[in-house]
């Protein structure tokens, strides 16, 4: 692990960002619209001196008709609606002329109230209305036909509201936008300004969206001091799952105080205190000098000791190949299946039969899945019953295709229920029935989903791990599959020689050339692996655009829409993620009128869009990396519907932040997919990112064609850096001592 790789917490806001924001002031006549669950709101805005009103949007809880509000926001253009202001930060004023407390109290701002009663308060009270409903409400009984109880109901209506304006009122004043502020209400209530208060750091663990520098602003702004306890142990478990983030399950305890020292900007002291508070707390797990989250911890020496559980179990499922006449199987093998296997892959098929634990690794075109059909094949004759499973949709359907039998994702085979508060039904009280379970793409696999695997299969059943271990591993913390392999405590067949190869095709040819650190072929010869050489970023960006617009199209046939696929080693830069993907909007899926169009930050979402999820959404079956159209935007809702091979998916304002343009995808998103056509950049400028197993990751998810567009020089340096990123894990040594001691 590197040092310095948390970006220090700046003192810029983020929660007011830099904006050149506008400031209206003006009367709120109308609420057009407003989105109960998320508080998104149309409304209508008449300016003093002014004719004509103006339409505003945002996130206005709070605000009511007849108020008079100061909105800050920006002007946007909406292709359908015209101009109109998004409010980002707004302040109200109460009413302060008759007709407009008359018009406040009747606008609905108080259950139960009406315009008649709202006229009768004013009649009685006038210009002090608002301040006798604050200070005297005992009056309310003055008025003619109130009695009691129907006071009483009046009172609790306006306190309620009184409330939710408190509230956002407070929030917006520690410098939360009214967005934040809404969600922070809708899962607070009227507890929002007493946790906001006592602990902002508890906004992290609850409300999706708010992060440790969100969280830490807040503090600030309510006066936590910057050394407070509080403070430290919530950088010390950020800078933990930071790190998790870029894979890592622990961190060694000095880098972890030198990690948080820096992030928090205090002395490594302080935070060495608060290590010991947390481990107190049992939020941290010490292991020799390696400090983990809890959950990390329990994960891998879970996974660890369920490995040697069922490796080591006398129960066995298919005990009649333990006794089998192997040679009599590899002849009747040999008799029925078209492909006659060579003998490494006869020993896989053998092993994965034989043993209780096993791993097939191999490049492709290697038989993988010839090899996974055969065992399939074997079993099944043997009336034995098999599960089959990946951990993405995708890599699940493949599965499927390639063996003809039901494939489902981890998370499905598991039976994950996210509404039962993220439960796997299938777990070590109910494991799955099944003799044989191959698990396919196990490169991807990270620690935590491992564990709820190994956790939900019971003693004498067979478990096969199947995965190139060259890839790049999981996105989560872990390296389960390269872990398990060099811990040398499992069996393992390496698959070394490749079938799958045509005459002209040098896909997979340059794919092997790529993992054994030599250059990939750019031979005339060839008919599906391209370079253009270029150098400039800006100019190679314009041949991505050239190539996915017009040329493979017209050389090849291929669908720059439905096929083609554009794979950049970065976010950053003219041939990174985000700008690629705007200028192939522009250029796929131009504005026209009858497109409708919604912006969200940056970003302008359009019907026709290219778009990707990017976080598993158990609930609604959306997962990362899972690539779909937008098929229709509704202005009202607001709401996108996402055609994801052939279903509609919806999303609402909040649940935008889950979708990127995907255009141009990133090489670690698109792993465990593959596409007819990937289109790669690949510029010095991606320096950072050059890493062989990048490239090999993004050459092996083309199944037809493959184009680099970039520097032979960067291309080099990728294949020659085999530097793969270290990742702290321990799974290697947790199997080794446990298969050890048990075998001692
Ligand atoms: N022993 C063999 N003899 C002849 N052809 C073979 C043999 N093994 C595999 N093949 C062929 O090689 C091709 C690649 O095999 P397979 O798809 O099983 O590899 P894979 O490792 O799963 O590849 P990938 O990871 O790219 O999907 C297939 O067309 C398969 O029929």
């Amino acid at each position: 692990m590197s040092s310095g790789i948390i970006p220090k917490v700046n003192n810029e806001s983020a929660l007011q960002p830099n904006l050149p924001y506008e400031t209206l002031a003006g009367i709120l006549e109308r609420i057009t619209f407003q989105n109960d669950e998320t508080g998104y709101t149309i409304a209508r805005l008449r300016q003093p001196g002014q004719n004509g009103e103006i339409t505003v949007v945002g996130n206005l809880l709070g605000m009511n008709v007849g108020e008079s509000v100061n909105l800050h926001g920006l002007w946007t253009l909406h292709p359908q609606y015209g101009r109109q202001f998004e409010v980002r930060y707004f302040t109200i004023e109460a009413p302060t002329t008759l007709d407009g407390i008359r018009r406040y109290l009747g606008s609905g701002l108080i259950r139960g109230v009406g315009s008649s009663t709202a006229a009768l308060i004013v009649n009685a009270f006038g210009l002090e209305s608002l301040k006798v409903l604050d200070e005297t409400p005992e009056r309310l009984r003055e008025l003619p036909g109130v009695g009691k109880k129907r006071a009483a109901q009046i009172l609790a209506g306006w306190e309620e509201q009184r409330q939710i304006k408190a509230i956002m009122f407070f929030l917006q004043s520690q410098g939360v936008s009214a967005s934040l502020a809404g969600k922070i209400y809708k899962a607070y209530g009227d507890a929002a300004i007493g946790i906001v208060r006592a602990n902002p750091y508890q906004l992290m663990t609850d409300i999706y969206g708010i992060g440790f520098k969100t969280a830490d602003q807040i503090a600030r702004q309510t006066g936590v001091p910057t050394n407070s306890a509080q403070r430290i142990r919530a950088g010390l478990l950020y800078a933990l799952d930071t790190l998790s983030n870029a894979g890592h399950c622990f961190a060694l305890r000095e880098q972890l105080t030198a990690e948080t020292a820096r992030l928090l900007d205090l002395e490594p002291a302080l935070c060495q205190a608060q290590i010991q508070a947390l481990l107190d707390r049992d939020e941290l797990v010490q292991d020799g000098d390696a400090l983990y989250l809890k959950s990390l911890y329990q994960a891998e020496s879970r996974v660890a000791w369920q490995l040697a559980r069922l490796a080591g179990t006398p129960a066995d499922r298919l005990s009649n190949f333990a006794s089998a006449d192997w040679s009599a199987i590899d002849a009747a093998m040999d008799e029925y299946s078209s492909i006659h296997l060579s003998q490494e892959q006869k020993n896989a098929v053998r092993m994965a039969l034989m043993q209780k634990v096993s791993i097939i690794t191999g490049g492709p075109g290697t038989g993988k899945s010839t090899i996974t059909r055969n065992i399939i094949e074997l079993a099944l004759a043997a009336r034995l019953s098999v599960l089959l499973a990946a951990p993405t949709g995708r890599a699940a359907k493949r599965l499927s295709e390639t063996t003809g039998l039901e494939a489902r994702t981890i998370h499905r085979l598991l039976e994950y229920t996210p509404a039962a508060g993220n439960q796997f039904s299938r777990n070590a009280q109910n494991p799955l029935d099944a003799d044989l379970i191959i698990v396919d793409e196990m490169s991807m696999v990270d620690i935590a989903l491992m564990r709820h695997l190994v956790d939900a299969i019971g003693e004498g059943t067979h478990l096969v791990l199947v995965g190139d271990v060259d890839q790049l591993p999981s996105v989560g913390p872990g390296n389960v599959l390269r872990d398990c392999i060099h811990s040398g405590v499992l069996p393992v067949s390496r698959l070394t020689t490749i079938y799958r190869q045509a005459d002209d095709s040098y896909i997979i040819v340059n794919a092997h050339h790529i993992n054994q650190g030599e250059a990939p072929e750019f031979s005339k010869k060839s008919s599906d692996f391209f370079l253009f050489a270029e150098e400039d970023p800006k100019k190679a960006a314009d041949w991505v655009i050239d190539l996915v617009s017009e040329r493979i199209a017209k050389n090849f046939g291929f669908d720059a829409n439905r096929d083609i696929q554009v794979l950049t080693p970065m976010h950053r830069g003219e041939a990174g993620v985000t700008e690629l993907n705007q200028r192939l909007q522009a250029t796929l899926n131009p504005p026209a009128a009858r497109k409708i169009e919604l912006k969200h930050g940056a970003r302008v979402f359009r019907e026709g869009d290219r778009v990707m999820q990017i976080h598993n959404d158990y609930d609604r079956q959306v997962f990362n990396g899972d690539i779909g159209q937008l098929q229709k935007i509704d202005l009202v809702g607001p709401t996108l519907s996402v055609n994801f091979d052939g279903r509609l998916v919806d999303y609402d304002q909040t649940q935008l932040d889950d979708l990127l343009h995907a255009y141009a995808i990133s090489i670690h998103k698109a792993q465990g997919s593959e596409f007819p056509v990937v289109v790669i950049p690949i510029l010095m400028q991606h320096y950072m990112m050059l890493q062989r197993n990048l490239l090999y990751t993004a050459v092996t998810r083309a199944r037809k064609l493959v184009v680099l567009v970039g520097s032979r020089n960067a291309i080099a340096t990728a294949v020659n850096n085999q530097r793969v990123r270290q990742r702290n894990t321990r799974l290697t040594e947790r199997l080794t001592a446990l298969f050890s001691s048990a075998t001692r």
